[in-house]
């Protein structure tokens, strides 16, 4: 079967909603795809008990319909879904990059972000293209209405998973209809502050960027335990720190030599709150890989 890792992604990055996003080294799903006559989905890993395997409510079913290339499609999932972390759309970035290939399409990574995307609009009820930007074409992204900009990063974070389920749908409710020019003046000097930091690959410069007073506290109140978690990252070292996508991870930027601390940190504050968590110390890493 033809193999896939696609990776775990964290959209939105405080300031720049539904626009940034960046891939992580790990966590990641792995897709595996042979031809069929019609489209059949398996699922095993994390999560997966969670997750239809009707190709009609699969992120990766929806992609193959998109495409026209039914598969046997089998996924491992390492991304937890209703994680905050793109595990809806590594799925569908695996899926799309793996049957493209499969069926000789042709098509582009940047091509196939669109077609990802139906994933996204099957769960979310949007076809934001903020996850699988970044799943398919690695790096920082910003999706923009006249397309996508990428840059390679490898800023070191810290993602802190608790074990509550906040579903993206949800998420979307809370997000405010408006906001004052005063937070939109804000807002567009933190985002630009954290795409230069970017470039840069300038962790403070990040983290400054990271702040946002608009759709971060609308979030943070459907994850318990986060004011706590965000003071401990900080306290450890980190240079910035948000709610991952829609939550619940929760995300600090940071230079690698303070990451084990931060990530202590964060499963201490935790657990404090009587919430089980996990830790990944990762960093802004590559899109996915095939594996033939
Ligand atoms: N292949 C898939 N991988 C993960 N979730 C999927 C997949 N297909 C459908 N889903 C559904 O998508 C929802 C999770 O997506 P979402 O709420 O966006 O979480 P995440 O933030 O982890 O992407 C769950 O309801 C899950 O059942
Ligand atoms: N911009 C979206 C991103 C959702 O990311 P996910 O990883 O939680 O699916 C949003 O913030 O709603």
């Amino acid at each position: 079967m033809l193999t896939v890792r696609a990776p775990a992604t964290s959209a939105n990055l405080g300031s720049g909603f539904d626009v940034f996003g960046a891939a992580l080294e790990r966590p990641a799903d792995i897709v595996r795809v042979e031809r069929a006559e019609e489209t059949t989905i398996e699922m095993s890993g994390a999560g997966s008990e969670f997750i239809p395997e009707d190709p009609a409510k699969n992120t990766a079913g929806a992609v193959a319909e998109a495409l026209d290339a039914p598969a046997r499609i089998k996924i491992d999932k390492g991304v937890r879904p209703a994680s905050g972390l793109g595990s809806s759309a590594a799925s569908a970035a695996g899926a799309a990059l793996a049957l493209n290939e499969l069926y000789d399409r042709g098509l582009s990574r940047s091509e196939l972000v669109p077609i990802a995307a139906e994933g996204e609009a099957l769960v979310s009820g949007e076809a934001h293209q903020d996850n699988v930007a970044p799943a398919l074409l690695g790096g920082f992204t910003i999706v923009a209405d006249d397309g996508v900009t990428q840059v390679d990063s490898s800023i070191p974070l810290v993602v802190c998973l608790p074990d509550i389920v906040v579903s993206t749908r949800d998420a979307r409710r809370v997000v405010p209809d408006s906001t004052s020019v005063e937070n939109m003046v804000d807002t567009v000097g933190r985002a630009a502050t954290l795409t230069v930091g970017m470039h840069r690959e300038d962790p403070a410069m990040v983290g400054r960027g990271m702040e946002d007073n608009v759709v971060t506290p609308a979030r943070a109140k459907l994850i318990d335990g986060y004011d706590a978690v965000r003071d401990a990252a900080l306290d450890a070292g980190a240079m910035g720190v948000t709610v991952s996508g829609a939550g619940p991870g929760v995300i600090a930027a940071c230079y690698e030599s303070d990451r084990s601390a931060i990530a202590g940190a964060m499963l201490d504050a935790f657990d404090d709150v009587g919430v089980d968590s996990r830790a990944y110390q990762t960093r802004i890493g590559d899109g996915p890989t095939v594996y033939r």
